[in-house]
């Protein structure tokens, strides 16, 4: 069985064999997605996306011409423990909504779930699974790109993220992404802390995961296939 993750930047696509997932194959939306489904070669495929309809195609396309079963999994009000705080649940990405399933499997306490890629997106979960609510801001390289792109005074050469205060332009910009993005995420703990869990956990994943949580001084734990552990709960109950 295969689960694929497409997102804004790329593909992410996981096995799971022996009941276990392994580790996740990248798919570079620019390459073929062929020889890699007929590499994998698995019985069928679980897919959740938010990318391009046109992208999404290509993988059904390359599903059809093997043979392979597909599904495609969709946001929902309420699953495995989990209830959508949205007023519109169809409106939430599926990766937001596997990514809060993912995490309380892991555990059925408050938690503050974040998805570091193309968007950081930070959701609130209360210790019953109810979702309080969440944000959506733009991600580390978005942060960065733009600021350089719209300001000629700012178009200098990315520096590495790091925490702290920046000593010059380049690093400014990066550290200055870094703390909004954990800035953000501390304030997100601050709201959901109540007298259950004065403290709650903070579960990262995403492209970026180990940078902002580097950056975090809450408890934090980092889950790089968090979403594909929300997605398998979808496969094993189809
Ligand atoms: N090899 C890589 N290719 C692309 N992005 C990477 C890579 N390694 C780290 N990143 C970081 O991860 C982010 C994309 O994270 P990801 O979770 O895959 O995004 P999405 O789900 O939006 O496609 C990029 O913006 C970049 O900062
Ligand atoms: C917020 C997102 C763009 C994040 O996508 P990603 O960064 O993983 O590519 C995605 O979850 C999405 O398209 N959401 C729909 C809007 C919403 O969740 O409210
Ligand atoms: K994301």
């Amino acid at each position: 069985m295969l689960l694929i993750d497409l997102g804004n930047t790329r593909g992410k696509l996981v096995m799971v064999s022996n009941g276990e997932l392994q580790p996740s194959v990248y798919w570079d939306y620019d390459h073929d997605i062929v020889s890699l489904l007929n590499q994998l070669n698995p019985s069928a495929i679980y897919m959740a996306s938010v990318a391009p309809l046109r992208i999404e195609q290509r993988i059904i396309d390359a599903a059809v011409a093997a043979g392979i079963a597909i599904n495609r999994v969709t946001t929902e009000a309420e699953r495995f423990g989990v209830v959508n705080g949205y007023d519109d649940y169809h409106q939430m990405g599926i990766d937001r909504w596997l990514a809060m399933i993912g995490a309380r499997q892991l555990r059925k306490q408050a938690c503050v779930v974040v998805d570091a890629g193309t968007a950081v997106t930070i959701d609130a979960l209360d210790h019953q699974g109810h979702h309080l609510g969440g944000w959506i801001i733009p991600g580390l390289a978005l942060m960065t790109t733009s600021l350089m792109q719209r300001s000629d005074k700012l178009n200098v050469p990315a520096a590495e993220f790091g925490v702290g205060f920046g000593f010059a332009t380049g690093q400014a910009i990066s550290r200055g992404a870094l703390h909004a993005v954990a800035g953000a995420v501390e304030q997100a703990c601050a709201l959901v802390a109540d007298s259950v869990t004065p403290t709650p956990m903070v579960v990262v994943t995403g492209g970026d995961a180990q940078t902002v949580a580097a950056a975090l001084s809450a408890p934090t734990q980092i889950v790089p296939d968090l979403v594909f552990k929300g997605l398998r709960c979808y496969a094993e109950a189809i």
